[in-house]
């Protein structure tokens, strides 16, 4: 299984429609993977608070959408399309992950449950997700999780529960925390014996910079590919057989008690 994480650069150099037009083209040209991933918010930037409102659309048929559903089916890959500021029909913003399949269809959405600011910025001005979101990929299930999440260990031992061998991760993680992503990225796939693919944003948006470095570890907690610091393709080989070869060699799950 082939994934490709598209590490875009988010920056307020770029309008959001240039940039959208900009990312369809790179994953139009992934055509020989079997999985792209995209940053979280990577239309806006997950720290331009001040674009939400502006930008706010459909997960169903708003412009990312559309523009994601059609790239997907132009490569032939099932994309996670990062996430984007949804606009809910009550008029609440989410913060909602897109899964499209090979053919374009909207297989998944996922809106974060945990909301990063601390009663400020996206804590305040989006609700919460309520929802743990799995997708069954051909080779293994997928666990969503967005950026924040990744501080949560309970949210990915209920992904595990519910059959999750790989966690798909977007993020506009900031440079400045950049030990705990390769951490905590790393910890969650050694705790869950499980793939963790997490993909980051690099640039500067909201007058914060980002960390970069996504990242592929196995479920061993090996990390298998990471980017640098600048926009970059990470394209990994995956082996899906590996979840259930390392968690019956090594049975930890098993040893649960609580
Ligand atoms: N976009 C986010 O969720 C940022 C999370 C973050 O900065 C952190 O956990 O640290």
């Amino acid at each position: 299984m082939r994934a490709s994480l598209l590490q875009i650069d988010v920056n307020p150099h770029e309008s959001v429609a240039d940039r959208r037009v900009r990312v369809a083209e790179l994953v139009r040209a992934q055509s020989g993977s079997d999985l792209v991933v995209l940053p979280e918010l990577w239309p806006t930037g997950a720290f331009a608070y001040e674009e939400f409102e502006a930008n706010a659309e459909s997960a169903a048929d708003g412009p990312t959408a559309e523009a994601m559903a059609a790239a997907a089916r132009g490569a032939g890959v099932w994309l996670h399309a990062g996430s984007v500021v949804e606009r809910a029909e009550d008029g609440t913003l989410y913060n909602t992950a897109l899964v499209f399949g090979p053919d374009g269809g909207l297989r998944r959405t996922y809106r974060k449950i945990h909301r990063f600011g601390f009663d400020q910025g996206e804590a305040v001005m989006m609700g919460g997700g309520q929802e743990v979101a799995t997708v069954r990929l051909p080779d293994a299930v997928a666990g969503l999780a967005t950026c924040y999440d990744l501080r949560f260990p309970e949210l990915f031992r209920r992904l595990t529960d519910e059959g999750a061998g790989l966690f798909v991760i977007c993020a506009g993680w900031p440079a400045r925390r950049r030990e705990h992503w390769t951490l905590l990225t790393r910890a969650r796939a050694v705790e869950n014996q499980a793939y963790v693919l997490a993909c980051c944003s690099t640039g500067t948006h909201g007058g914060v910079p980002q960390a970069g470095h996504s990242l592929v570890v196995d479920p061993w907690g090996e990390v298998r590919g990471e980017a640098g610091d600048g926009e970059q393709i990470l394209t990994v080989d995956l082996d899906p057989a590996k979840i259930a070869k390392t968690r019956e060699d090594f049975p930890v799950l098993r040893d649960r008690v609580l």
